[in-house]
């Protein structure tokens, strides 16, 4: 939807800005879960300069340059995409909405735009097949402890239609959230999140009674594999070697990783910090950026996310060389405000604003865009 029809068509009863969207999700949801949803690690630091690193560049817009015909297209994996962006894997959507991860999953469909399902859904993957058909859809995957189950996990996602998979390595364990202590608020001990785990046979078997006889064993267990501390680059050599889709990896921001990511197989990088989730003091993602792409070489596509909060920042992301972005937040609080609704409307706005900025640039396709329409300030 684009600017004018957004404002004749009663659209804007709904959020425009991620900040208006995000008060919204205040006003609707109780404590503990706006908290989980909004919270960071310790002092928060690293979750502000995720966005303050956005601050610190400025566009140098070109002009006169003929965009009349546009263009938002991105090619990944051999496949086109409409928009330069994807929706983040985020766990455990029952928290703020009832439909779950089911409303990103169409929502993402309606618009073409690939949604990657978090290992830690409560809707398992094959019902967010269902609901998908054929559009775009990748697997996050927390790598178990055990091996078969890791296998099977991947198995599935093959099965139910999952493009890429998603490895995501900064999250063995789960950082200081103060909010969360502060309210006692850990969703997955309720069976929240277990909607892949409690309906795979691998994992079930691994259960010395089922979860619906004992639910809190049920739910540890799952934790304690997602909880891999031991993971290492062999394991990846294992995943790579176990499915035949590409593999990312997501949650790096040393450009020694990435080089040993990409020396240990994986098709893509996904520069990221959680959102500012785990590691409190970590380095703001656009500031990671550039190091990790002078790194990679061009070798494999590098992604990023965390603090994309509008349009602006996908255009300083694609400038400073990653191929595509995730949104996190902004999705959930609009899940949380209204649905598969609210879903989709950020997500459009997402794209109209990008369009538009693109397009004042001086920039009629996101190949157009380089390291020369941006300066650090
Ligand atoms: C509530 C919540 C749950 C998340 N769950 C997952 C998850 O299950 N798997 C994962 O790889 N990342 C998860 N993330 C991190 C996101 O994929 C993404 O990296 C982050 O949200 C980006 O930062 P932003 O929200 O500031 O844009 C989660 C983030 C949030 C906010
Ligand atoms: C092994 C389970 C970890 C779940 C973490 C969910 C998440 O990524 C987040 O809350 O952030």
């Amino acid at each position: 939807m684009g600017y004018y029809e957004s404002a004749d068509s009663g659209a804007t009863l709904l959020p425009v800005s991620f900040t208006e969207w995000e008060k919204r999700a205040k006003e609707k949801l109780a404590a503990g879960p706006f908290g989980y949803v909004y919270g960071a690690a310790g002092a928060g630091d690293t979750m502000k300069a995720n966005e303050d690193a956005f601050r610190q560049y400025r566009i140098r817009p070109r002009v006169c340059q003929d965009i009349s015909k546009r263009d938002l297209e991105i090619s990944l994996f051999g496949k086109k995409y409409p928009v330069p962006f994807l929706f983040a894997p985020i766990g455990v959507n029952s928290i703020v909405h009832s439909d779950a991860e089911v409303a990103p999953a169409k929502a993402a469909a309606s618009l073409g735009i690939p949604y990657t399902l978090s290992n830690v859904s409560t809707t398992p993957m094959e019902k967010i097949a269902e609901v998908m058909g054929d559009s775009p859809r990748w697997f996050q995957l927390y790598p178990p402890i055990n091996k078969e189950l890791t296998k099977s996990f991947l198995k599935r996602a093959e099965k139910a239609g999952f493009s890429a998979i998603v490895v995501t390595i900064d999250s063995t364990l789960l950082g200081w959230r103060e909010t969360d202590l502060r309210n006692a608020f850990l969703p997955f001990l309720t069976g929240q999140g277990m909607g892949n785990y409690f309906t795979d046979p691998v994992f079930l078997s691994m259960l010395d009674e089922p979860p619906e006889n004992n639910l809190m064993a049920a739910c540890k267990k799952a934790l304690d594999e997602g909880n891999n501390v031991s993971f290492s680059w062999k394991d990846l050599e294992f995943i790579k070697k176990e499915t035949n889709l590409p593999v990312l990896l997501k949650g790096l921001t040393h450009p020694t990783d990435a080089l040993l990511a990409i020396e240990h197989g994986v098709d893509g990088i996904i520069v990221s910090n959680h959102g500012g989730r785990q590691l409190d003091g970590a380095i703001g993602t656009l500031e990671a950026l550039p190091s990790v792409c002078e790194a990679v070489e061009h070798k494999v596509p590098v992604l990023m996310d965390s603090g994309i909060r509008r349009g602006a920042d996908i255009i300083k992301a694609l400038a400073l060389g990653a191929s595509a972005v995730l949104i996190g937040r902004p999705y959930i609080y609009g899940l949380a405000v209204a649905g598969e609704t609210g879903v989709k409307s950020v997500a459009e706005n997402f794209i109209a604003e990008t369009e538009l900025q693109m397009a004042i640039c001086g920039k009629k396709s996101i190949s157009e865009i380089d390291q020369s329409l941006v300066i650090k300030i």
